[in-house]
């Protein structure tokens, strides 16, 4: 069994991971951690995990969490910058589901998180935790950037068309909704039920600090600079992310059905749906799935990639816990075998 540790245990995420990891077939969770409920018992905060889970919060201890295999950072940016080396040091493994070690650029890292990257020291050895692009080297990481929710969703919808050099163009365009848990379970006037219920609202339209990650990602793939026009939105559901992807192709000619299909033909998360389908969130909700639907207009050039995934689970939680698969030499799917939820 694999003794796991979560640093930041009540965040959605960090419930999420719980909601996984409690009835994962190789995981044994030994630490959860939060300072404001230390000594609470898990499941009083989350009723769903009564009876999964006898564990209660503690504070992060470096020595207990050294304890474990893996230590999962389910906390806002900053927090693995200051704790992940003394972990690594135990000789623990790290999955950090916050974005301090998913820009390889110290300098752009703080020109987006507005602050001074913590760990730069870390930075030559932290593996971006996309299994569909890096699966070699997180087998043999020990410490994993989860890629952010929206990267996710719109990486996996690009890279076919990216890696084969089809997009000469490059006027692409990422236009997407998330549901408003990717807004963090702190309390905030944005995320109350009177603001974000029945409106739509985009936001971040100057610069959204997912860009860089996503044009990180996407110049990987090309090999070229990427030229990208990101915009989120927030959207009245809990979970969910939409992305709209557009490119612009005159007289491609390429069977982009096919291309997609084989690209994911091994995949086990990544759906590539029957040509002119049209992907619901709801298809994906508490699933690990990434579904994919390509729109090719010959006669105009205009590629249309729909993407979706449930924002918590292959956005966040769900890919954190394929990443440790991964790199235990687990079977890729153990504890992440969930239908989604329909209706
Ligand atoms: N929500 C989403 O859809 C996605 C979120 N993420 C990322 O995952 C991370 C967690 O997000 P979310 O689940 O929304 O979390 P929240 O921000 O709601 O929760 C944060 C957790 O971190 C703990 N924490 C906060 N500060 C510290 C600290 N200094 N030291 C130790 N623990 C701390 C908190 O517990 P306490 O203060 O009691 O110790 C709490 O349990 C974020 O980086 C987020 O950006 C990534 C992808 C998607
Ligand atoms: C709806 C909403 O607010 N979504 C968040 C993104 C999700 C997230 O937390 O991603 P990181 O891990 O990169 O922070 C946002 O736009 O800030």
């Amino acid at each position: 069994m694999i003794k796991v540790g979560i640093v930041g245990g009540t965040g959605y995420t960090g419930v999420e991971l719980l909601r996984i990891l409690v009835n994962h077939p190789d995981v044994e969770l030994k630490v959860i951690t939060s300072r404001s409920e230390d000594g609470l018992p898990v499941a009083d905060m989350f009723p769903n995990l009564r009876g999964h889970t006898d564990l209660r919060f503690s504070v992060p201890d470096v020595q207990t969490l050294g304890e474990c295999d893996v230590v999962f950072f389910a906390t806002p940016h900053g927090v693995a910058h200051s704790l992940a080396e003394d972990i690594l040091n135990t000789g623990a493994r790290v999955i950090d589901l916050s974005a301090d070690f998913r820009l390889q650029d110290a300098v752009e890292w703080e020109k987006w998180y507005g602050q001074p990257h913590g760990a730069p020291g870390l930075l030559p050895q932290a593996v971006y935790g996309l299994p569909e692009v890096n699966r070699a080297q997180i087998q043999e990481a020990r410490l994993i950037a989860v890629p952010g929710c929206y990267p996710t969703s719109v990486q996996l919808g690009f890279l076919p068309l990216l890696e084969n050099n089809l997009l000469p163009e490059q006027m692409l365009i990422a236009d997407c909704k998330s549901g408003v848990s990717g807004a963090g379970r702190g309390a905030s006037v944005g995320s109350l039920l009177c603001e974000a219920s029945e409106s739509m609202m985009a936001y971040a339209v100057k610069g959204h600090r997912h860009l860089p990650e996503i044009r990180q990602g996407m110049e990987r793939a090309a090999g070229k600079a990427v030229n990208l026009t990101f915009v989120p939105h927030l959207t009245p559901m809990i979970r969910g992310i939409h992305s709209t992807l557009y490119a612009q192709a005159p007289g491609l000619a390429e069977d982009l059905q096919a291309l997609y299909e084989a690209r994911y033909a091994n995949e086990p998360f990544v759906d590539v749906m029957p040509a002119g389908s049209h992907p619901a969130t709801r298809s994906v909700k508490g699933s690990n799935v990434c579904r994919i639907a390509v729109h090719h207009h010959t006669h105009t050039g205009q590629v249309i990639v729909l993407s979706v995934i449930d924002n918590l689970v292959k956005g966040a939680s769900g890919q954190a816990v394929q990443n440790m698969n991964i790199m235990f030499g687990l079977a890729e799917d153990a504890g992440l075998k969930q239908v989604a939820l329909l209706p």
